[in-house]
């Protein structure tokens, strides 16, 4: 009270400088008490807080962000954040389905179809959350991370972490749950990173129409292998399987994974190796990084070896003109490639190498098995290889009888023993120890699209050789775990009206009816000529109309042998045309080329001749200085005695005295004495011209005397 006092009174009394002084450091004081209070608060009930932080790069981060939107706490809250980004599998808004909301708003513009995009429900970055779960409260925070990635972070006062724990397992199986009906795709982008691009609906396996056991024989390995991580380990064999599926367009392989990837409840990676910022260290990078239980899909496997055939002409090329002097690359292809390195050991190394990942399923597809290097398809690298064809007459039949619905109950189907007697899977691993067995035939077809390769990896589970034909039954049943598979939480969405307004319309056909139009419509199909994908374009054509789509097959036939053969003629006429442009293309560059030589040829004779000239020029013009220089000398010698005949003479009389001179030299001595002065000019001057004439040359000038 006394120091309080102390501190009041000069104010009262002191003078305002002093008062003013004091008020600082009053106020000063007070703030930070207020401070190292707040601090020390917070220091003490952090220190009763567990923290538990979820980067958005990792899994837990998206399981934890669909707990949240599903939160009533989260949806009371006063700040939210909505975006209108793709929903991915853990991202879908709490308040989607609200009708009162409006949370789906219909972005159709112009032509393009109508598009439904979702509203995404999360939390604000920066502010603190509370929401009690299981008698505790947790505080959650959404932030960016110093690189830039958002970070959740979960705060609990608790002893221990199994409250966090327990959270993260439970938003871990409603999100799974979630995401049963859907699977998720990502795609490599070009820093070497997998992208999520979208989460798509399954598609049931019983919509592939393949020759009976092809889809149960891949599921039934697939399976085994996924259960059979610890056989692998103790065999020291690297746990990974690679199947390829090869053949013509539109037969149905990327069909067949995305509805394997479903059914084995798998994510399926992407990688393109034709993109043009693959690289061997790329592809390492993003084969390192497929997580465990995945399914890798490289399409389209022959696109990376044309563009290093391509890459090597290229380079040859490039050689050339190099040799050649100073042309350079044109092209964007040509960049492109200059961009993908991709080589086959960097391939082989990524698919198998000491960083390539385990327990994922690989899958391949190619529409060239023969471009193919024999390396690629060595067991453990591709163990089982599928080839599909054009459609059977059997594909057919099953397609039709999948467009169109039927009253009658699916009639069970007789087990084709025989053809499953010829099904030979080894109960030993051999594919481990030799080469594997060749299935040729399925289903008894003499026709049939697909011919096989199958090492089997586990004596404990062979595929089973019970499966039924044109049933999807899995041929083992194994026990894996099927999160979210009774989940009713999740109901696919509707299909487009016109679909259900067609389907309305027809009538289901009875199972007589439809197995008599499906063999009419099979029985118009010439056995692997159209491709399935073709097939399904003219049943999709006639959806609601299975009597005109069976009765019209044998029209649709030959109008589209028609198509193709006036396509192949166009195509063959095209690529004439193309033959003679080139050569046309060529002959000009041909002639350009010669024209070019010659003129260049001329040139240089021009440019030879002149040079010529100029150095006989030059010559002359030193002949021409030397010998004035030796005039210049010899006169000067006789400069003191013709000096006054120079002057006294004139030039003009030069040839008459010169004759006179030698005239009178001769015939009279006495003419000497008199004309001895003139005798003494003209003398040396004789002598110069004289040694001139003796060297031949000719004077250009008269030379005074
Ligand atoms: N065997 C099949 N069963 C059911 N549908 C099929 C089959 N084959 C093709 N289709 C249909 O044809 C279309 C193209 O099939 P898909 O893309 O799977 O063929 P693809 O063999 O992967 O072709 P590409 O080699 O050109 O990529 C899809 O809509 C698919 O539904």
């Amino acid at each position: 009270m006394d120091a309080l006092r102390s501190l009041v009174q000069p104010l009262v009394s002191g003078s305002s400088m002093m008062d003013g002084m004091k008020l600082v450091v009053l106020g000063g004081t007070v703030e930070t008490a207020r401070r190292v209070s707040s601090s020390a608060w917070n220091h003490f009930v952090n220190s009763f807080f567990l923290t538990a932080h979820f980067s958005e790069e990792d899994s837990p981060y998206d399981w934890l962000m669909l707990w949240l939107s599903r939160r009533p706490e989260w949806q009371r809250s006063r700040e939210f954040e909505t975006t209108t980004r793709a929903a991915h599998a853990g991202q879908v808004s709490g308040w989607e389905d609200d009708p009162d909301l409006g949370a789906e708003f219909d972005q159709s513009n112009g032509d393009a179809p109508p598009s439904k995009t979702r509203v995404i429900f999360q939390p604000t970055f920066d502010t603190t959350h509370t929401i009690y779960w299981r008698g505790h409260w947790l505080r959650v925070r959404r932030s960016r991370g110093t690189d830039g990635c958002e970070v959740l972070s979960v705060s609990v006062v608790a002893r221990s972490n199994t409250i966090l724990k327990a959270l993260v397992l439970h938003a871990k199986r409603e999100y799974e749950a979630e995401a049963v009906h859907r699977i998720n795709i990502y795609f490599a982008d070009p820093h070497g990173s997998w992208r999520w691009a979208d989460a798509r609906h399954k598609r049931p396996l019983g919509t592939i129409v393949l020759e009976p056991g092809v889809k149960e024989m891949l599921l039934g390995d697939a399976r085994d292998f996924l259960a059979s991580e610890k056989w692998y380990s103790d065999r020291g064999v690297p746990w990974r399987r690679g199947y390829l599926l090869h053949g013509v367009p539109g037969s149905g392989k990327s069909s067949l994974i995305h509805a394997l990837a479903g059914e084995l409840m798998l994510d399926i990676y992407v990688v393109s190796l034709s993109s043009a910022w693959i690289n061997d260290s790329v592809l390492l990078g993003l084969m390192g990084r497929v997580p465990k239980g995945a399914m890798l899909l490289l399409e389209d496997l022959d696109a990376a070896f044309t563009r290093s055939v391509q890459r090597r002409a290229d380079a040859e090329d490039k050689q050339g003109k190099e040799q050649d002097g100073k042309k350079k690359k044109e092209g964007r292809d040509k960049d492109l490639s200059d961009l993908n390195t991709l080589s086959l050991s960097g391939l082989l190394n990524a698919l198998d190498g000491v960083a390539a990942a385990e327990g994922r399923i690989l899958f391949a597809t190619t529409n060239h098995l023969e471009k193919l290097d024999p390396a690629l398809s060595r067991p453990g690298r591709m163990d089982v290889w599928v080839e599909f064809r054009n459609a059977s007459k059997w594909q057919a039949e099953a397609l039709f009888r999948n467009f169109f619905p039927s009253s009658d109950p699916e009639p069970e189907e007789e087990i084709d023993e025989a053809a499953l007697a010829e099904i030979d899977i080894p109960t030993t691993p051999s594919s481990l120890r030799s080469s594997s067995s060749l299935w040729s035939s399925f289903g008894g077809s003499s026709t049939s699209i697909a011919d096989m390769t199958i090492p089997s990896s586990s004596e404990s589970s062979a595929p089973s050789t019970s499966s039924r034909k044109g049933k999807q039954e899995p041929a083992i049943p194994l026990d894996l775990p099927q999160f979210g598979a009774s989940n009713t939480a999740y109901i696919p969405p509707a299909p487009a009206p016109e679909i259900v307004a067609a389907h309305q319309g027809l009538r289901p056909l009875d199972g007589k009816t439809l197995a008599r139009l499906a063999k009419r419509f099979a029985d118009a199909i010439p056995d692997g000529e159209f491709s399935v994908a073709a097939l399904q374009g003219y049943l999709l054509k006639n959806k609601s109309r299975p009597e005109a789509a069976a009765e019209e097959a044998g029209s649709w036939v030959v109008a589209e042998r028609e198509i193709r053969e006036r396509l192949l003629k166009e195509r063959q006429a095209k690529e004439i045309r193309e033959k003679i442009e080139r050569e046309k293309r060529k002959e000009q560059k041909r002639e350009k080329k010669a024209k070019e030589k010659a003129e260049k040829e001329k040139a240089e004779k021009e440019k030879a001749e002149r040079e010529k000239k100029e150095q006989e020029e030059k010559q002359k013009q030193e002949e021409i200085k030397t010998a004035e220089t030796e005039t210049k000398a010899d006169s000067s010698d006789t400069t003191s005695e013709a000096d006054s005949a120079v002057v006294v003479e004139s030039p003009k009389e030069e040839p008459a005295a010169v004759a006179e001179d030698s005239s009178s030299e001769s015939s009279d001595d006495d003419s000497e004495e008199s004309d001895g002065e003139v005798q003494k000019q003209t003398r040396p001057t004789m002598s110069a011209r004289d040694q001139a004439r003796a060297q031949g040359q000719s004077w250009g000038r008269q030379v005074p005397i």
